[in-house]
């Protein structure tokens, strides 16, 4: 077997070589899927897994807009579209100086998994660029967001590609997309998802993903007999899925004493509270500001500079801020610290060192293409409203949210249950994740 592992690998490297976060994140799912595939007499010969890994369509494009001094600024844009096989392409936008081909791609394949998981019928796609909205005005947002429309919207529609936000791409840039798409095509269509509540959004799309997170691990706590109430959670990243995520953590009785974002983490040893979570929301969803600054309104609060918050002693960790942010080390520190479960609500928080480390202690350990999937299975449910064009309520959004974390913990324990009663989640999403799409890829022919 490890010689088959080492032969697909070695052909992926060959092709992709330079592709380090897209390279790591198909060793992960090689390592699950070849195993199973080898057992299984209809994926025989297919070379489906192989076929998995090239994107159906790898777009990339100039992007030039004008600042507020009149200067003129060139971006990359991107979109890649990774299988179609059960849906249309499905994926966010990531606005960040770091994005390249890549990440882009890591980004796509792991969505194609997550969104087959998430019984939705959605392909997988990803895209962005290399702009960096730190530090600009609106109306540079705005240019910047209606030049990339303006070649993107080629290439998207509601049943060909509906892209949505990541990092760096919230509200506010989901509805300059979303006017240029418009202006340009002069029609009103489900072709993003975010889209403010007022114009085709979703209620709880923005909740989504960091609720999604706590739902699913409550489901992998419930399995210990354990829950949240009065547990200490630690937890990375202070945007739209850090801020959703502590929140419902709150909710239900813990105790959160981290966030965090690229200039380091703040620890607050009194837990954080409705109120501090407001302070931080409209820092950063608003003012747009460091979370440094979250020690000068709570000054029995520390702040960690160029730190990330793995030390901290918890019973629950949460990593929501982005790719290789939690290494070997860290993982070594959690598990000394007693820290009994991992959900990934940022994708691929944990690197290979780190996930090994996880699931050879044998603790609750949630890949993200699992447990962060509750975003896009809520964009899902925004395409749903829009073709249908009404409007969900609240509580019927979060019954349909609850309900799909729960499908995807059913189907990881289906497809990850190992014979001393362990569950390996990364195994079950991989496995789980693959076989709905192979079937039908296998359905639909060599195209
Ligand atoms: N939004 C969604 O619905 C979904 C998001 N995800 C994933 O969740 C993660 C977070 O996304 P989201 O909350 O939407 O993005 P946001 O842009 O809202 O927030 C990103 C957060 O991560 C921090 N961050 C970004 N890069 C780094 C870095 N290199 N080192 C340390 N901190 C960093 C940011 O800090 P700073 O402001 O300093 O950059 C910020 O606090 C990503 O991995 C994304 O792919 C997954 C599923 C759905
Ligand atoms: O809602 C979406 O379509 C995208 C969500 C996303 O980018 C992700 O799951 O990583």
């Amino acid at each position: 077997m490890e010689n088959k592992i080492k032969a697909f690998m070695d052909e992926v490297i060959a092709r992709n070589g330079h592709e380090p976060e897209f390279i790591q994140a198909v060793q992960e799912v090689a390592e699950t899927v070849i195993p199973y595939i080898a057992n299984q007499d209809i994926y025989n010969g297919k070379n489906i897994l192989l076929r998995m890994v090239e994107p159906e369509r790898l777009i990339s494009f100039r992007v030039a807009w004008v600042d507020d001094d009149g200067e003129i600024h060139v971006n990359r844009g991107y979109r890649i579209q990774m299988n179609s096989a059960i849906g249309p392409y499905k994926g966010g936008l990531r606005f960040h100086p770091t994005v390249n081909a890549s990440i882009l791609k890591f980004l796509a394949f792991e969505q194609v998994f997550k969104n087959s998981l998430t019984t939705l019928p959605m392909g997988g796609g990803k895209g962005g660029s290399d702009f960096d909205p730190k530090g600009k005005s609106d109306d540079e947002v705005m240019r910047f967001c209606h030049a990339f429309m303006l070649e993107l919207n080629r290439h998207i529609g509601p049943n060909t590609d509906v892209p949505a936000g990541d990092i760096g791409v919230g509200a506010r840039e989901i509805g300059f997309l979303f006017g240029m798409y418009k202006k340009i095509r002069n029609e009103f269509t489900g072709v993003l998802t975010g889209k403010g509540l007022s114009w085709g959004g979703s209620k709880i799309r923005p909740e989504a993903t960091g609720y999604g997170t706590v739902y699913f691990a409550q489901s992998m706590l419930k399995t210990k007999n354990e829950s949240f109430d009065g547990k200490t959670v630690v937890i990375s990243g202070s945007g739209n899925v850090a801020q959703f995520a502590a929140e419902k953590a709150i909710v239900l009785g813990a105790k959160v004493v981290t966030l965090s974002d690229s200039s380091g983490y703040i620890y607050d040893k009194d837990g954080i509270n409705d109120e501090k979570l407001a302070f931080v929301m409209d820092l950063k969803n608003n003012r747009r500001g460091r979370i440094s600054e979250y020690t000068d309104k709570y000054t029995s609060a520390e702040f960690h500079a160029g730190k990330t918050p793995w030390d901290v002693k918890c019973d629950i960790a949460l990593p929501c801020a982005t790719q290789n942010e939690l290494n070997q080390q860290d993982a070594k520190n959690l598990l000394s610290n007693g820290c009994m479960c991992v959900a990934e609500g940022a994708n691929m928080p944990c690197d290979t060192d780190a996930v090994h480390e996880f699931n050879n202690a044998k603790i609750l350990f949630a890949p993200g293409k699992a447990s962060n999937a509750g975003g896009v299975a809520t964009s899902g449910l925004e395409m749903s409203q829009n073709s249908l064009r009404i409007s969900w309520t609240r509580e019927e959004v979060d019954e349909r949210l609850k309900d799909i974390m729960e499908d995807i913990h059913d189907s990881c324990i289906e497809y990850g249950k190992e014979e001393d009663g362990f569950c390996n989640y990364v195994k079950g999403a991989n496995i789980a994740g693959f076989v709905k799409v192979a079937d039908a890829m296998l359905a639909q022919g060599v195209i």
